[in-house]
């Protein structure tokens, strides 16, 4: 049985009349170790509602809540991380910004030396990608499964593997070493819902 877990990103649009409830009722589908807030070319304010909205939920279940892109706000709104890319605060700043206790998250594409460097400043993981093709975002790079055998025979650091994952895609990366499956469209756009989705992904990275 594989230690691997499922680590939830929210869809690309989120409407607050009705997402806290389906996330409520996928984070109650099987164990789900996290949630990513992650929200692209909204404002503040909308950003600060979404987690006002969404934070109890994940941490009423002790799902951590992680916000993407922002530790200005995953401080002031008290998510429990935040996780940064390589294009956005740099992680020194956003460790500072989120405090020794929160979790940070790394970027590093498909780079050896990015996670290494990730790892050796303190990041509380690294991740990889994309491994599959993905219509959520244009990825900057794309990744083997290799890379997380590898990093697990050096690290002790988690690493999250991202980017096209499915339940028929997702064996791969769990059995090359995968600590997390970092997972949007593969449950929120599942043929038969986000439930259904999470209650599979679980049955793959347990090997049933
Ligand atoms: C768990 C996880 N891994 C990678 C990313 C991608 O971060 P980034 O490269 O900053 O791209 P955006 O998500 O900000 O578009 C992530 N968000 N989460
Ligand atoms: C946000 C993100 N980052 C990636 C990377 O490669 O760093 S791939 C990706 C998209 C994740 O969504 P989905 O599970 O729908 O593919
Ligand atoms: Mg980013």
């Amino acid at each position: 049985m594989s230690d691997c877990r499922l680590y939830l990103i929210t869809p690309p649009r989120i409407d607050l009349a009705t997402f806290p409830a389906q996330l409520a009722s996928a984070l109650d589908a099987g164990d789900v170790a996290c949630v990513q807030l992650r929200l692209k070319m909204v404002g503040d304010d909308d950003i600060r509602r979404a987690i006002d909205a969404l934070r109890p939920i994940a941490q009423d279940r002790d799902v951590a809540f992680i916000l993407n892109d922002r530790p200005d706000l995953a401080a002031t709104g008290g998510c429990d991380g935040v996780h940064v890319g390589q294009e956005d605060t740099p992680y020194t700043q956003a460790r500072k910004i989120m405090g020794r206790d929160a979790i940070v998250g790394v970027t590093c594409h498909d780079s050896r030396h990015l996670a290494m460097v990730a790892g050796e400043d303190g990041a509380d993981y690294v991740a990889f990608g994309a491994f599959f093709d993905t219509a959520t975002k244009e990825p900057k790079a794309r990744a083997e499964p290799e890379i997380l055998s590898w990093w697990q025979e050096m690290m002790e650091i988690p690493c999250v593997a991202i980017g096209g994952i499915t339940v028929d895609n997702c064996a791969a990366l769990v059995k090359a070493g995968a600590d997390f499956l970092a997972v949007s469209g593969g449950v929120w756009n599942h043929a038969d819902g986000p439930v259904a989705a999470v209650k599979a992904f679980n049955q793959r990275i347990a090997g049933r």
